[in-house]
């Protein structure tokens, strides 16, 4: 395989195979352990978009509360829950059906569109007009601020749905969807998330939905693969060491190139990853 697909794919910690009821366990495993070694949290945040990922991080959260609070008659453990639509959610029905999936202990809904509203107009009274793909990537951290405050209110951490396809992608907002505590599916690509969600008994039209960040205005619903140029079964493919074509190698790596702030914290006079 060639040496930097190899590198990417143990970075990244993706197998090529996977038994699906192991990585379940995994992950559920993952987040109670973390509980119980921090014994004043109360449970997980998760902003429920309608998507594959959120779909099945939820579901998986919901999973490992329900276990933690079995044997405990106080059911201290929460999963919260949080639809976070930008005014009218085109997609609200996924929302909900992923919701009755997950039967999450409490749900909330926060619209975010005053607050990014009030924002790129605080930005405009400085003279600066953001463009509509920069306030996309404000929504994201406006539900990353909602997702916080509501997991400081109740004693919970707040989950993101990284996983293997977009941190290789760099495929997400810098300290917007990017902006987690715990992330539970990393090292899952996008096709082993949608054979988990299935052996779960997940609603089909769910996980065989078209990803989307859906976060621009100009262009609402924008499929993930038409932003990226290239389609998730070759960036699957990739990581799970297969040959892909000579354009999606380079589409991929050069978005990898890019991203590498991304899979870094703050970069300080030490740093030299990105020399
Ligand atoms: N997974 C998803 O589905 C999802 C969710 C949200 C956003 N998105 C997509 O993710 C992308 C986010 O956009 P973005 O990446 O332009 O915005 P971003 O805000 O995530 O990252 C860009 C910012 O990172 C910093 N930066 C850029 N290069 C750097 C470098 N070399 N070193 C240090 N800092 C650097 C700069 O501050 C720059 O403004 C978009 O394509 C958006 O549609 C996808
Ligand atoms: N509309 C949304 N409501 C709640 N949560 C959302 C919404 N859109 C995105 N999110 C959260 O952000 C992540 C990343 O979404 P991408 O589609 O990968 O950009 C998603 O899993 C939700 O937790
Ligand atoms: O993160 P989600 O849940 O919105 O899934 P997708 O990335 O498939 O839109
Ligand atoms: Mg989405």
């Amino acid at each position: 395989m060639d040496p930097l697909q190899q590198k990417i794919i143990e970075e990244l910690k993706v197998s090529p195979k996977i038994d699906v009821n192991e990585e379940i366990r995994k992950s559920i495993d993952f987040m109670k352990a973390y509980m119980n070694k921090y014994g004043f949290f109360n449970g997980f945040v998760l902003g429920i978009s309608g998507g594959q990922d959120s779909t099945l991080v939820g579901k998986l959260a919901q999973m490992a509360v329900d276990e933690l609070n079995q044997k405990r008659d106080d059911q201290k453990y929460q999963f919260i829950a949080l639809k976070l639509p930008y005014g009218t959610q085109a997609d609200m029905q996924d929302v909900e059906d992923a919701l009755d999936f997950i039967k999450p202990s409490q749900v909330y809904e926060v619209n975010i569109q005053s607050a990014v509203n009030a924002s790129v107009r605080a930005i405009q009274e400085a003279g600066i007009t953001i463009s509509d793909f920069t306030k996309g990537n404000e929504k994201a951290r406006e539900r990353m601020k909602a997702q916080y405050s509501v997991a400081a209110h109740f004693n919970a951490v707040v989950l993101g749905t990284d996983h293997a396809a977009e941190a290789l992608t760099g495929f997400y907002t810098k300290y917007g969807d990017g902006g987690s505590d715990l992330v539970p599916i990393f090292r899952l690509n996008k096709r082993q998330g949608r054979k988990i969600l299935k052996e779960l008994g997940c609603p089909e039209h769910l996980y065989l939905k078209i990803p989307t960040a859906d976060l621009e205005d100009d262009r609402p619903l924008l499929p993930d693969e038409v932003a990226l140029g290239v389609s998730y079964e070759e960036i699957d493919d990739y990581l799970e060491g297969k040959k892909v074509s000579a354009t999606a190698k380079n589409t991929i790596e050069a978005l990898y190139r890019k991203s590498a702030h991304k899979r870094h914290l703050p970069i300080n006079i030490f740093d030299d990853f990105w020399k």
